[in-house]
């Protein structure tokens, strides 16, 4: 294998074709002056894969004027949005193709704001062309999830981008207004259960909702932009009541009114299987970060055609 192209230099991207054959990511010929010249492989490894990560990890830490100081929670929700749709039935959807890039799934109503986080990731795409977009966007989750202090979520490339005919019907991810039925629908088409419904929520201590993206308003926690299991602390400690106001029904805590929780929230402690999950995970911070770890490796990776024997990797922090 070879270096990769630097930028600006004299080096074409002739074409990439699929993973399959080696592995892991994307196998690149490089021509030196068109077609002519011999054509030099690269086959991106673990190192390339981690200046992909610094790389995303320095912009987090340069971009800190967006919401709460840090575009990692609208990451982590670009990741799971690009996975989430996953149908276990069929095997479409899921993390890889993201086709989130084209109409219609981009205007799902779901997926309203995700263009903050698509387009914060474009500069990273054109430095290191050989990536794709479903890789990276995933990349983009793992990394903003352990440079916000989270546990490590082990990483393997092989996903290939799909064209708009790839792209989910409305309606697979969750519905914020509705409770457990619902959940239980969305979260089993995927291959989950219950324990994992849980633990996957726990990733609502990041970040905020926003009226003009979701229609509902305001953060979980009192520190959006570093994961722990405050989440289940609050949904158990707290006194939540209905917000009075004009938008969609959603919670605030009755003591500061400045936290929120969304009615798909609160059925994880109206539905006792659900909230005995709650307890554990609001009482174990490490047994939440295990869990945690586990279910979103599991969530990435859904409906992608990993090549046999492929290993994980964990990449190393930069500014956790
Ligand atoms: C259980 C069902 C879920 C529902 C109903 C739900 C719903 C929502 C809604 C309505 C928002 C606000 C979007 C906005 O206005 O910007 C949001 C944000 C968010 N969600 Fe979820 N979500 C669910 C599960 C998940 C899962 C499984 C993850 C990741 C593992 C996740 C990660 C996030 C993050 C990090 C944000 C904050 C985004 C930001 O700050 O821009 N959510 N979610």
């Amino acid at each position: 294998s070879s270096e990769p192209a630097k930028s600006g230099g004299s080096n074409i991207w002739a074409w990439a074709i699929g993973a399959g054959a080696l592995g892991a990511g994307g196998l690149w010929y490089l021509n030196q002056d068109g077609a002519s010249a011999t054509p030099k492989v690269f086959a991106p490894k673990f190192d390339d894969y981690q200046a992909v990560y610094n790389e995303i990890a320095s912009r987090l830490e340069e971009k800190d004027d967006y919401d709460d100081g840090s575009y990692g929670p609208v990451l982590v929700r670009l990741a799971w949005h690009a996975s989430g749709t996953y149908d276990k039935e069929t095997g479409t959807g899921g993390s890889n193709g993201a086709t989130m890039r084209f109409a219609p799934e981009s205007d799902h109503g779901a997926n309203a704001g995700l263009k903050a986080a698509r387009d914060f990731l474009e500069p990273v795409k054109a430095k290191f062309p050989w990536i794709t977009y479903s890789d990276l966007w995933i990349l983009g989750g793992v990394c903003a999830i352990q440079e916000m202090l989270g546990p490590q979520i082990p990483y393997r490339p092989g996903r290939q981008d799909r064209d708009a005919a790839g792209c989910t019907p409305d309606g697979r991810l969750p519905d914020a207004s509705q409770a457990q039925d619902h959940l239980r629908n969305i979260f089993y088409r995927m291959g989950f259960n219950d324990q994992e419904i849980v633990a996957l929520s726990g990733a609502h201590a990041l970040g905020r909702c926003h009226a003009d993206r979701s229609g509902f308003d305001g953060p979980w926690t009192f520190s959006p932009t570093v994961l722990t299991n405050d989440y289940y602390k609050l949904l158990l400690d707290e006194k939540w009541q209905w917000k009075k106001w004009n938008g969609p029904k959603q919670y605030e805590d009755k003591k500061t009114k400045s936290l929120m929780m969304l009615p798909a929230d609160m059925a994880l402690i109206q539905d006792k299987k659900f909230k005995q999950w709650v307890e554990k995970y609001a009482a174990d911070n490490e047994l939440f970060f295990k869990d945690f770890s586990n279910v979103i490796v599991k969530l990435f990776e859904l409906g992608v055609p990993f090549a046999e024997n492929s290993e994980r990797w964990v990449f190393k922090t930069v500014n956790a």
